[in-house]
């Protein structure tokens, strides 16, 4: 019998208003694997990412995390309800999720920053929350930075700090939101690399983002998303270099002729 995927996403389904931003999205991610989804603006890339982990709940359809249902559970009447974020977040402390824009504390330092997940929410002592929290800083070539504060810091820097502290949760599976648009461009390099050393790694990540390359070289499956729908999907290479579908090969010449700023 195949062994149950880490990540499990089946019928997935988002509305703003009328407007049906994710329309029934299912795929898988073993462990290990690295999926990047890349897509037009607007394609609800970002959506699926943050409904994974109930960022933005869905409205329909079933997520789960090494066989467990994230986001909902069974409800006294029958049926089931959405889980508050009191009891949403042991779940979300599985999932380590990197946004575009960092969200650093700008009072807390670079190691204040990284450790206040696992003192405040695993229950680490201040000891051992900093003993991991360097860790993790070295890992993202950051360590001489820990005692200064993030508004010192490049914004590749301060998205290395982003990505220890994901680290620092010990998460099963990693998310990446887009994490180079907000960067100038000799920043992105440095971001990617980290990104890259991870991967290498062998952890489990799922990652939006517009650097087609970078997909190429990292991911081993692609999702293509347009209009809130996957259209195509595979192993890197093949969905990239030999595109089946008309609307994914418009939108890599796209890609291409824009310098790879879609
Ligand atoms: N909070 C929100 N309220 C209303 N509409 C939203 C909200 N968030 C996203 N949308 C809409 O949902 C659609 C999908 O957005 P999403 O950010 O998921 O797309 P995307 O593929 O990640 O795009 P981009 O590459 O530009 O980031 C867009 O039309 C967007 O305007």
């Amino acid at each position: 019998m195949a062994s149950e995927p880490l990540l499990s996403v089946r019928g997935l389904r988002k509305s703003y208003g009328a407007h049906e931003v994710l329309r029934s999205v299912s795929f898988n991610l073993d462990r290990g694997e690295r999926v990047a989804i890349i897509g037009p603006s607007g394609s609800g890339k970002s959506t699926c990412l943050r409904a994974i982990n109930y960022l933005e709940p869905p409205i329909g359809g079933e997520i789960r995390l090494n066989g467990e249902l994230i986001g909902r559970r069974a409800g006294r009447r029958g049926g089931d309800r959405r889980m508050t974020d009191a009891e949403l977040a042991p779940q979300r402390a599985q999932i380590g999720m990197v946004f575009q824009l960092f969200h650093l504390w700008p009072h807390l330092t670079v190691r204040e920053n990284v450790a206040l997940q696992p003192h405040k929410v695993q229950g680490l002592s201040a000891a051992e929350a900093f003993e991991r929290a360097d860790a993790m800083l070295a890992k993202v070539h950051l360590l001489n930075k820990s005692d200064d504060y993030p508004s010192r810091l490049s914004g590749g820097q301060q998205q290395r700090v982003a990505i220890a502290r994901a680290l620092a949760q010990a998460p099963a599976l990693l998310l990446f939101d887009e994490p180079t648009s907000a960067l100038d461009p000799e920043l992105v390099g440095e971001v990617l690399t980290v990104i890259q050393e991870l991967a290498a790694e062998g952890r489990s990540m799922l990652l939006v983002t517009h650097e087609i390359a970078f997909a190429r070289e990292v991911a081993d499956r692609v999702i293509f998303m347009d209009g809130g729908v996957i259209v195509e999907e595979g192993p890197a290479r093949a969905v990239l270099d030999d595109p089946r579908e008309p609307r994914l090969r418009r939108f890599l010449q796209l890609v291409a002729h824009s310098g790879e700023a879609a």
